[in-house]
């Protein structure tokens, strides 16, 4: 529950170092008060806000993987003093008050962590998304809290193919309502506008020609439960307008019908396209943007995860084999140099086409790789590779280095690096890097004094 207390030395008071007992006794955590390496939620204790502390922070949110509660030691803080705070990763802010309160409140937001934790560690959620990355792991744990303590209405953005459905599932799963309705899915490429009223809102019988019996539209048919919105973004304006009703105030009237009906449900919507500039720039409107975006989620593409790659190809190897077969770490080089733009889905397809070209005996490997997708892959391998040197060379030559002093400077380097990472065994060092012992002894007796 509690993965570290660390307390800055100034705030090392007895008032707060009882308080500190207090805490780690409630959550049983071993009164240690030093930074740990836990990825745990954890506790900072400060006295006075000052650059040093606004620079250690971000580090101290990373170890919680950006669950950190920071406890200041003065009774109020400028609004200027916490957004700096907040801007630097602290997830909560308490300013010291009565001790016990505060413990309350503390604990309060440990234990709503623990709870998120616990909704994600189930077997059903864990088999179905996949990802550890903490990327990753931050939009599950927002998904869920979002999704079990609130009933706004949730924008889904990223690219396609990052698992924006999927997300839109967790949400209805861990949502808790009683006696909760289905999902329902709409896909806004489908809708033809003509249609469009009665689609949504459902009809009464004699509505229109084609009206011989009453229809249920799609939010009366996700009452008591979610709907979700795929693709939003290419909803033209004037449908756009004709759902701020429904979306507001939960009331619709049937085509043809004259009654005012309510309901209860929980609106998802998503989308790949910018719809926050879009309506910032008035071609998405900004109304209709507001209602449905009272929480946004942005789902990171799969080159920002890219350590999420390995769990994702087990995954989907074992819905194409009972038995898969071993992988390659090779392979997974390959992978992970490519950038994926289709995202999880790509991965999926490329997995799919790879079962298909394997023989079945060894290793899954780049020789299960299509050619034309392993020569893609080559290409951004060798541009990044070239690419990592384009920075060091420039700063060099704005020094005014020449070639000459610049090949001697980078083969020192390589003599030296080759060294260290050998431990300083000559021959090892001297074959990898194709030269002689005896011109590497020359060059370390050169260098060592
Ligand atoms: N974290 C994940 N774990 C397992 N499978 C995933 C994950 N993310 C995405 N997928 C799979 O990738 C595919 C695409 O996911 P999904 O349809 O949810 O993406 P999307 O963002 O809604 O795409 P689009 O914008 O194109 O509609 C699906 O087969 C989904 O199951």
């Amino acid at each position: 529950m509690l993965g570290w207390v660390s307390i800055e030395k100034d705030a090392a008071t007895r008032e707060c170092a009882s308080w500190v007992n207090a805490l780690c006794q409630a959550t049983h955590h071993p009164p240690t008060q030093a930074l740990q390496h836990s990825e745990q939620p954890g506790v900072l204790i400060a006295n006075t806000i000052d650059n040093e502390l606004l620079e250690k922070l971000p580090h101290y949110a990373e170890q919680a993987s950006h669950r950190m509660i920071l406890v200041c030691c003065q009774p109020q803080l400028t609004l200027e003093q916490q957004l700096h705070l907040i801007a630097a990763g602290v997830s909560h802010l308490f300013c010291w008050q009565n001790p016990n309160s505060l413990l309350q409140a503390v604990l309060g937001q440990l234990q709503r962590w623990a709870q998120i934790d616990r909704i994600l560690s189930a077997r059903a959620i864990r088999e179905q998304i996949i990802g550890q990355s903490p990327t990753w792991l931050n939009v599950l744990r927002n998904t869920v809290e979002i999704g079990r303590y609130s009933h706004a209405n949730v924008l889904l953005l990223g690219e396609p193919g990052t698992g924006k459905e999927l997300i839109a599932r967790l949400l209805h799963t861990v949502d808790q309502r009683e006696h909760k309705q289905d999902l329902v899915v709409l896909d806004c490429t489908t809708v033809v506008p003509e249609l469009a009223g009665s689609e949504f809102f459902g009809h009464e019988k004699g509505a229109f020609t084609n009206a011989i019996r009453t229809r249920e539209g799609m939010f009366e048919q996700a009452a008591g439960g979610t709907l979700f919105l795929d693709e939003v973004g290419e909803l033209p304006a004037f449908l756009q307008a004709s759902l701020l009703r429904v979306i507001q105030e939960k009331a619709y009237k049937r085509v043809g019908g004259d009654r005012w009906q309510t309901l209860d449900f929980r609106l998802v919507s998503a989308t790949n396209r910018d719809l926050e500039t879009e309506q910032r720039h008035g071609t998405f409107r900004q109304d209709f943007f507001h209602r449905i975006a009272s929480n946004i989620i942005r789902l990171p593409p799969l080159r920002m995860r890219k350590d999420d790659i390995p769990l994702l190809l087990d995954k989907f190897l074992h819905e194409e084999f009972t038995e898969p077969p071993a992988v390659d770490p090779t392979l997974i080089y390959a992978l992970q140099a490519h950038d994926f733009p289709g995202n999880v889905r790509e991965l999926r397809q490329l997995v799919r086409a790879m079962c298909g070209r394997y023989n079945g005996y060894g290793a899954l490997s780049t020789n299960d790789i299509p050619r034309d997708y392993l020569q893609k892959i080559g290409a951004t391998y060798f541009a990044d590779y070239e690419a990592s040197f384009h920075q060091p060379v420039l700063t060099a030559l704005h020094h005014g280095m020449d070639l000459k002093t610049l090949k001697e400077y980078v083969a020192d380097i390589a003599r030296t690096l080759t060294l260290q990472e050998e431990h300083g065994n000559m021959a090892k060092a001297a074959e990898r890097l194709g030269i002689t012992v005896r011109s590497l002894q020359q060059f370390r007796a050169k260098w060592t004094p």
